[in-house]
This record gives C-alpha cells, sequence and structure tokens, in this order.
C-alpha cells in the first residue's frame, strides 16, 4: 500500500493513551505516515506539556485537544500558554460563547506577538460532540430542534468570534460548508470504517463517506489505536480517503 496522495495529512490519529510510552509505541509503528496527531485530555494530563514539545520536535503537525470552555479571562490564558507549546491546531467549545471564543484568539494572539517565530494555531470550536443523539440533546441536554440546526448555530457563532472553523460530525459538513463557507475549516471525529464497532460516538460516517461530505480533516482513534495492527489500519484508511478524496 502506498502513502501517494494527498489524504495521509487529513488524517488525525488521536492518541488517547495513558502514558507517553504508550503514544511513542503507537508513533512508532506510524513512522513515515504523515498525519497529523492529536493530544486529548488523557495523554495531555499525564505527559503534559513536554510531550507535545517531543511530537513537535518530531516534525508533526499537532492537535491540542483539550475543549477548553471557561469564562473568557481563563480561556485568553489557556490560549496564550498553548499557543507558547507551538501547536498547530486547538479547540475550545463553542457553548462557551462568543466572547470566550474571541477571548481565545485574543490569547493565542497575544502570544504570537510576544514570541517570535510563533505562528497563530488553527482555533477550532466543538459544536456538539458526536457521541450526542437526537434524543440525548433535546431531552437531557434540553436543546430544543435538530442535531444539525444546534452544530449550525454553534458553529455560527464560532464565524462569529473570528475562528478558523468547527469540530462537528461529518454529517454535519455540507451543511456547515454552505452556512460558513468552503474556508470555514471542519475537523471530524465520529469515524468507524465499515464494520467496525461504533462505541460511544453516536453520529458516525465512514473514512470514505466522510471525504465524500467534503470535509479537510478526518479523527480517527480506536480504529487504529485498538487495532491487531494499527500500520495496517491506518494505511487502509488512508487508502478509502484517497479514492474518495
Ligand atoms: O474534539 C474532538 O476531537 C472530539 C469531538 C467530538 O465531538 N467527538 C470526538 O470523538 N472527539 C475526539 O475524537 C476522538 C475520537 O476517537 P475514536 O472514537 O476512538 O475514533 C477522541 O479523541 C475524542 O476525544
Amino acid at each position: 500500500m502506498s502513502l501517494d496522495g494527498k489524504a495521509a495529512n487529513r488524517l488525525m490519529v488521536a492518541l488517547d493513551f495513558k502514558t507517553a510510552g504508550d503514544a511513542r509505541t503507537l508513533i512508532q509503528r506510524l513512522e513515515g505516515i504523515p498525519c497529523y496527531m492529536k493530544v486529548g485530555m488523557q495523554l495531555y494530563y499525564a505527559a503534559g506539556p513536554e510531550f507535545v514539545r517531543e511530537l513537535k520536535d518530531k516534525g508533526y503537525s499537532v492537535f491540542l485537544d483539550l475543549k477548553m470552555h471557561d469564562i473568557p479571562n481563563t480561556v485568553k490564558g489557556g490560549a496564550d500558554s498553548i499557543t507558547r507549546l507551538g501547536v498547530d491546531m486547538f479547540n475550545v467549545h463553542a457553548a462557551g460563547g462568543v466572547k470566550m471564543m474571541q477571548a481565545a484568539h485574543e490569547g493565542a494572539a497575544a502570544a504570537v506577538q510576544e514570541v517570535s517565530g510563533l505562528r497563530l494555531p488553527q482555533i477550532i470550536a466543538v459544536t456538539q460532540l458526536t457521541s450526542t443523539d437526537q434524543t440525548t440533546l433535546n431531552h437531557e441536554i434540553g436543546i430544543a430542534g435538530s442535531v444539525e440546526q444546534a452544530v449550525l448555530n454553534y458553529a455560527a457563532l464560532a464565524k462569529q468570534a473570528g475562528l478558523h472553523g468547527v469540530v462537528a460530525s461529518p454529517l454535519e459538513v455540507q451543511a456547515i460548508k454552505a452556512a460558513c463557507g468552503a474556508g470555514f475549516v471542519t475537523v471530524t471525529p465520529g469515524i468507524r470504517p465499515a464494520g467496525s464497532e461504533a462505541g460511544d460516538q453516536s453520529r458516525v460516517l465512514t473514512p470514505g463517506q466522510a471525504m465524500e461530505q467534503g470535509t479537510d480533516y478526518i479523527v480517527v482513534g480506536r480504529p487504529i489505536t485498538a487495532a491487531a495492527d494499527p500500520r495496517e489500519a491506518a494505511l487502509q484508511i488512508i487508502e478509502e480517503m484517497n479514492s474518495h478524496a
């Protein structure tokens, strides 16, 4: 299987591991694949900023997925610190509102002003988590209307705040692009290759279907990290992405 084609750098591998050592083992298996590496709460809380710097030193593009959701001043400070790590992308929850998202942008911009050589990361807003289904949205969380309406509302707020894009399910990509523009970035978890377990994900598509929807990046965790042969699983996903790109 080859890495020809453009899709490999549109795959974000979720490094949801207990330790830096476990993450390094997977990274070694994926050596030579130019994917994005996503560091989420589990690994960041265990291995911290040092591990993020290690990934950057190895030349990876890094998405730091800490889903900040707090008062604007706190998020501004968090965004400043995250940006100083040199990450390429980070996220906040759109549910924090426009002022909070603007504060994230301000914090990142302030860090870029102060540290020479830093570039502004892409700042992305989580809309409605891909684990949320229609019933949970309406009857548990208490938001009326369809999941797509909720996602589009959050996406519009993120755009208003000047963010670069959103995290959503691939099912909502076409509506987001229609409402917010083709250049508004979509990062889509909820990816399940045909025949794999959905687990806690509710709004899922296959890698090929997600590409057909026009998404910019797909986020894949367990279908790669829990596979018997993670390298083979990643290469198959990239091949499927390429054939639907
Ligand atoms: O922000 C995210 O990355 C995210 C948002 C969302 O709505 N759903 C979602 O699954 N994610 C992340 O995407 C990854 C999906 O992992 P798997 O379900 O194992 O493929 C996890 O690291 C989640 O934290």
